[in-house]
Formats: structure tokens, sequence, C-alpha cells
């Protein structure tokens, strides 16, 4: 952790799915800190857990989902003990969140500036007027050309690139101190991608507003990101500064998506695929969840991997990972109780 006092915790937070085949633990143990102001990556592959944590921070958990153990503290206050009132008041205000699929985040039958408007008149205490032109001047901010006009538009006449510079204005236009975006880019034109990332922390850092992209790119994670999270089987596996950890990841998880994604625009000669899946998480784990894909627990033939699951060790101040085999293990220390 950096030495700033996390305006975001979570904490031992667990999050299940009951299904006739037992409980699929998605998120399980995570902890995490994000402070003020800073971009925190989430990145791991496809059912990893990175969106059913980013909805359990917000508590948009839905039925067969249920949290069923950790804290999420925002600025001290526990989210998941809050009553309902007070956490109506803090998503949107406090905590933005923007999805993968704009459009359908949209409401067709209102016209976008109105959208962006609503909020400011019911929860900022803009006039109808007033609102109704700062909507206007922010979809000006996110890159809508001719905004007074397109304010008047709706959904279906924009396009998929605009609606999500749309979600943007909106999630950001009570100027929340944290916006969650959970693969922003993923249903849009390759070639929109990098400016809709671009705006996203223009945005961000022009409003002070901290950020956690959720992705599972991470080429993404290399060019937005200060710190981040690698998650696997519903927990992180290793956590710090993306200088520390693309440079020289402590743990062999890490290595295998650095290998199977281009990054930062490094020349590789082949990008090379993790071999097999992730576990199924119906099932308790034994000992490490990534060990039967591991290449470095092949190597070892660490048994330990297999019959114990790891702590998190610091290679260096700031920088978790949880493997008995990472890089620099004989200086790693165990990480204080609350890491473990
Ligand atoms: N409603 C649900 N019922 C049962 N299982 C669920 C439900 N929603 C998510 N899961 C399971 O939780 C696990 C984590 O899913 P999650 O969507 O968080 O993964 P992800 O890392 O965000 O992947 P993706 O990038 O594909 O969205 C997966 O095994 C998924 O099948």
């Amino acid at each position: 952790m950096s030495e700033a006092t996390p305006m975001l915790e979570v904490r031992g937070l667990r999050t299940q799915f009951g299904t006739g085949a037992g409980a699929v633990r998605a998120v399980n143990g995570v902890d995490l800190a994000i402070n003020p102001g800073e971009v925190l990556g989430i990145v791991g592959e496809s059912g990893c857990g990175k969106t059913v944590l980013a909805l359990s921070i917000l508590r948009l958990i839905d039925a067969p989902g249920r949290i069923v153990a950790g804290q999420v503290l925002f600025e001290g206050t526990d989210v998941l003990a809050m009553r309902p009132r007070a956490l109506t008041a803090l998503r949107g205000r406090d905590i933005a969140m923007i999805f993968q699929q704009p459009k359908a985040s949209l409401d067709p039958l209102m016209r976008i500036g109105s959208q962006i408007a609503e909020p400011l008149r019911l929860r900022g205490g803009r006039s109808r007027a007033e609102a109704w032109r700062e909507a206007v001047e922010l979809l000006g901010a996110v890159g809508i050309p001719n905004p007074e006009e397109k304010a008047r538009a709706y959904p279906h006449e924009i396009s998929g690139g605009q609606a999500q510079r749309v979600m943007i204005a909106i999630a950001l236009a009570l100027r929340p101190r944290l916006l969650i975006a959970d693969e922003p880019t993923t249903a849009l034109d390759v070639t929109v991608q990098a400016q809709i990332l671009e705006l996203l922390r223009e945005r961000c850092r022009v409003l002070g507003t901290a950020l956690v992209l959720v992705t599972h790119d991470i080429g993404v994670v290399a060019q937005m990101a200060d710190r981040v999270a690698v998650m696997y089987a519903g927990r992180v596996v290793e956590n710090g500064k993306v200088a520390d950890i693309l440079g020289q990841p402590a743990h062999p998880y890490t290595r295998g998506l650095l290998r199977s994604a281009p990054v930062m625009g490094a020349v590789q000669a082949r990008l090379r695929e993790i071999p097999g899946g992730i576990p199924d998480l119906t099932r308790p784990l034994s000992g490490c969840a990534f060990a039967p894909r591991c290449e470095a627990r092949q190597q070892a033939g660490a048994a330990r991997c297999d019959s114990q699951a790891p702590p998190s060790f610091l290679p260096r101040a700031g920088w978790q990972a949880r493997c008995w085999l990472q890089a620099g293990a004989p200086q790693a220390q165990p990480a204080p109780e609350a890491w473990a």
C-alpha cells in the first residue's frame, strides 16, 4: 500500500451464488485498498470474479448471489452494513459505476441530455435550466460533437462509442469520489476503445475521481493504471504498483497473463495462452487454485502448492503475492494478518 489513507478498503470479501451444483465461490476472500485519485486495474481471465467483486462493492448482487462475509469500507463506513437510504445516497454521488454495454444502460425513451440532467437536478440541486446547460457542457467535455443538438437525441440515434461517452458523462456528473468501470470498452469497436479509455482517465484526473478499471486485458492495465490487482479463482493473487508487477511479476499466473498479451509496445515473438482453465468454483480448494496450471509448480514439484493455500507474501513494501514459489521468495516476508 502507498502511505495515503485508502478511500475504499475491501476486507475478507466473499460472495457466493447458490446453484444446484453447490455454492459458486465467485469472490473468495478478497482484500483490496484504493487510494484517493488513483487508478486501480483489476485483471484476470474470464470467470475469475472481477465483475462479481465490482458489483459486490456497491451491493448490486442479486439472488441467487449473496455476500456472505467481509467489509467494504468507504471512507471508514461499511457499505455492507449501510441502511437502504444511505446506500442510495452513496451510489452515484460518492461511487458511480459504468458497465460493458452502454446502450443497455441508457433509457431508450429519454433524450440523452435529460439522462445527464436528471441526476444533476434531483440529486445535485440544480434548477431544470441549469441542469440542462450543465448536461450540454458535460457532453462537450466527453467529446460529443454538436453537444447542444446531440443532447436532444435519443440513444438509438448515437453510436456505441458515443453512448459510452454519454455513460461517462452521467457517471461523473455528480463528481463521485470513485468510479468503477467494468470492461467499459469491450463492447466497442477497437478503433474507439483507446479513445474511450483515454477519455475516462482524463476525466477522472480532472475531477480527482479514483478509478477502478475491471479488464481481462493486462495491456489496458499497463496503459491506464497506477496499481493492479490480479484475480484468479475469486482471489487477488498479486497486488501492487503496475511498474513493479508488470516489470517483474512475482506470481506465475501474472507471468502467464503477460505472456498471453502484448504489453506496452513490447515486441513479442509469440503469444502463449496459459494452458488449462479456471477451476470449478463450487469445489473447496485444498491448495493454491492455480497449481494445476502452474509451470513453476510443475518444475519445482512443490507438493505444498497442492495441499496448502499460500498466504500473501510481500516481495517489496506495497506489493503482495500469494504464491509459495514466487520470484524473490527468499526475501519475501509474510504479509500482515489483514492481508493474509
Ligand atoms: N448469477 C450467477 N449465478 C451463478 N454463478 C454466477 C452468477 N454470476 C456469476 N457467476 C459465477 O461467478 C464466477 C465469477 O464471474 P464474474 O462474472 O465475476 O467473472 P469475470 O472475471 O468478471 O468474467 P468476465 O470477464 O467473463 O465477466 C463465474 O464462475 C461465474 O460463472
